[in-house]
């Protein structure tokens, strides 16, 4: 049975999400408009961005990494990741996720390509690595195995086992989160690991999107777990456990175009990032309300990373063009509100007799050696030319470089003759996916109801009433907006600061100047601005009962994301033309994390928004 041990090497017993943001580099093609970046770096820990609600400030921020558009896979891995690692060898677990909109650097960070190895390879070597440092004499084997999976339409599939069905995911009696029949494979070496993992990733669902030419269409996850047993009585095992997770992008539906099954795999992904975002503001509501981790499977399976017993590290990755600039703005809230979960380490350790599963482990993947030797040892033995140089940095570039040599030398095989797209195709159709049948059922379906919504009228207010930022074409003053000298400091978002604008494109010229305006936080983290709007806001919210303002505003939260077209005009202040927009919206983008996402429907205004809670709050408390 397992048990719960102290962990020996002086580790602090809680830990907090580690949280970085990466900006990828701007890109002139994603820039159409040449309206510059709309996002920038600070210093090695903050940045800012142009604020929606008044392009004349910034919005700023802070992180326990700011990693530049110049800062180098091996900075951000050195940085953000390796500091985790070393727990895996002591029985505990760590998690390293990817995060943030399609087209932002995930899979670059957690991947890279053959000349810039990203996360996942300096990772996995730096284990071997680790292991193979280890003193002889504090009388461990370590054995290390990797499973590899992704999330794709809400299914688990094997990608070490392609042809396998969606498997379930379990707790043990431990609260151990499993997968019976996930393949588990003994892994010797890092061209060990190469050989599995360079097929395995080829199975990963991809497409080509308007915003990105090779979309993660899944949400993929590699599983390293490494196993020490101790050489003498009573023989303790460790288990600890590495997750390398590559999220897919959160996905504004109107800018990728997708339709069809993209569009319903885009509802999959949205839905379930949006419960790993009702997973993080349950986690930092620190009340007893359920954590809902069974809402889906990604949260299910990242459990033990967020609000575990993991050392966990998000990367939340970004992109610097206005088009991308909602997106950016929503991760950087998601990455704020991270930062805050707090994990409780600790080391798995077993007391029974594992001593034989181990050596049997050993044997198999050892073949020929003798079974005497220590396992670490053997290891040393067994490497592959590359491993055996004696720099390791040298070599893991050596190395790295064959994985992704061989990751696009089959790349070019298997799309030999078709292109991309015929690629995505042919693979949304293998019939190891079953369920795309079924999609493809649905694809007629889907796309008559996209045609619908996007022939729905246009609700325009003509008035000033209207959302400043509704799409990438929004009247933001963007590079002009120094011009203007603001007339007040207002809003934003804690931990930050709110500043005046300085020209994106002089990075160095900023300077933290600032008259920093203190509000009140709200729960979410966010401070409002202190116009009148917020002021009568306060004023009719703060008469209410807390417990009963807040099961009001899920309730109304509920139905927005439940109901049907009855039910939304059931709510105060929408009508049928409303009711539609919602449920378009919800159709392309998933549900609302939070009642304010409405200012996001076309026509509704911040100033309709506050009005239509109030109304359809009192109402819901029968005032
Ligand atoms: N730091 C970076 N330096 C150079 N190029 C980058 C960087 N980050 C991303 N890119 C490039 O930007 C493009 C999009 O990146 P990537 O595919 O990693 O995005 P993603 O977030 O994984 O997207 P999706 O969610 O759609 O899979 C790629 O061409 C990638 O090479």
């Amino acid at each position: 049975m397992t048990q719960r041990v102290t962990a020996s090497d002086g580790n602090k017993k809680i830990s907090r999400v580690r949280v970085a943001v990466r900006l990828r580099p701007y890109l002139d093609k994603e820039d159409e408009k040449g309206e510059g970046p709309c996002v920038r770096g600070l210093d090695k820990q903050n940045l800012e961005i142009v604020n929606w609600r008044n392009a004349t400030e910034t919005v700023k921020y802070h992180f326990d990494a700011f990693h530049g558009p110049k800062t180098t896979q091996q900075e951000v891995f050195l940085s953000s990741v390796k500091p985790i690692l070393s727990h895996v060898l002591n029985g505990q677990n760590a998690s390293v996720f990817a995060y943030g909109p399609t087209g932002a650097g995930k899979t670059h960070t957690m991947l890279g390509s053959a000349e810039k190895p990203g996360v996942i390879p300096r990772a996995v070597r730096e284990v071997f690595n680790l292991v193979n440092a280890r003193d002889e004499d504090e009388g461990w084997d370590y054995s290390i195995s990797m499973s590899y999976l992704e999330i794709y339409n809400e299914k688990v599939l094997d990608l070490l086992s392609p042809n396998s069905q969606d498997l379930p995911i379990r707790q043990d009696k431990d609260r151990n989160i499993f997968i019976p029949g996930l393949t588990s494979t003994t892994i010797s070496s890092f061209s060990d690991f190469d050989t599995h993992f360079v097929p395995a990733s080829l199975n990963r669902t991809t497409a080509s999107t308007k915003l990105n030419q090779r979309s993660s269409r899944s949400h993929a996850i590699l599983l390293i777990k490494v196993v020490r047993t101790s050489r003498v009585l009573p023989h303790r095992q460790q288990t600890g456990k590495l997750y390398l997770v590559d999220l897919a992008g959160s996905e504004d539906n109107r800018r990728t175009g997708n339709q069809g099954i993209r569009l319903k795999e885009s509802g999959a992904i949205n839905l379930s990032l949006f419960t790993l975002s009702k997973v993080v503001d349950s986690l930092n509501s620190g009340t007893s309300i359920r954590v809902p981790y069974r809402d889906s499977k990604l949260t299910r399976l990242l459990q033990d990373s967020l609000g575990g017993s993991a050392h966990s590290v998000m990367i939340a990755n970004i992109a610097p063009e206005y088009k991308y600039y909602f997106d950016t703005f929503s991760a950087l809230n998601f990455a704020a509100k991270s930062k805050m979960i707090v994990n409780k380490p600790f080391t798995r350790e077993t007391v029974a007799v594992p001593v034989l599963p181990v050596k049997r482990a050993r044997e198999e993947h050892e073949a020929g050696g003798s079974g005497s030797e220590p396992h670490k040892k053997k290891q040393k033995d067994g490497k592959t030319p590359e491993q055996d140089s004696s720099s390791p940095s040298a070599n893991s570039t050596l190395v790295e470089s064959s994985v992704m040599a061989r990751l696009i030398a089959l790349e070019k095989l298997v799309m030999s003759g078709q292109d991309k797209d015929q690629l995505s195709v042919s693979k949304d159709m293998a019939p190891s996916r079953k369920e795309i049948q079924e999609l493809k059922k649905k694809q007629k379906e889907f796309e008559s109801k996209a045609l619908l919504f996007s022939q729905l009228p246009k609700e325009t207010s003509g008035s000033a009433e209207e959302p400043v930022f509704k799409n990438s074409t929004a009247p933001l003053q963007r590079k002009q907006a120094n011009a203007t000298k603001p007339t007040k400091q207002q809003a934003v978002v804690q931990p930050l600061q709110v500043s005046r604008l300085q020209p994106l494109v002089n990075l160095a010229a900023v300077k933290k100047q600032s008259v920093c305006v203190k509000k009140k936080e709200l729960s979410s983290g966010i401070e409002l601005p202190d116009g009148k709007e917020n002021m009568k806001e306060k004023s009719w919210e703060t008469e209410l009962d807390a417990q009963m303002l807040e099961q009001s505003k899920e309730k109304i939260l509920q139905i927005l994301n439940s109901g049907g077209l009855k039910e939304l005009k059931g709510l105060q202040q929408i009508g049928d033309k409303k009711a539609k927009l919602l449920l378009g919206w919800r159709e392309i983008n998933g549900q609302f994390t939070k009642l304010e996402d409405l200012v996001k429907v076309e026509g509704m205004t911040e100033k309709r928004f506050t009005s239509f809670l109030r109304a359809n709050i009192l109402s819901a408390m029968g005032k």
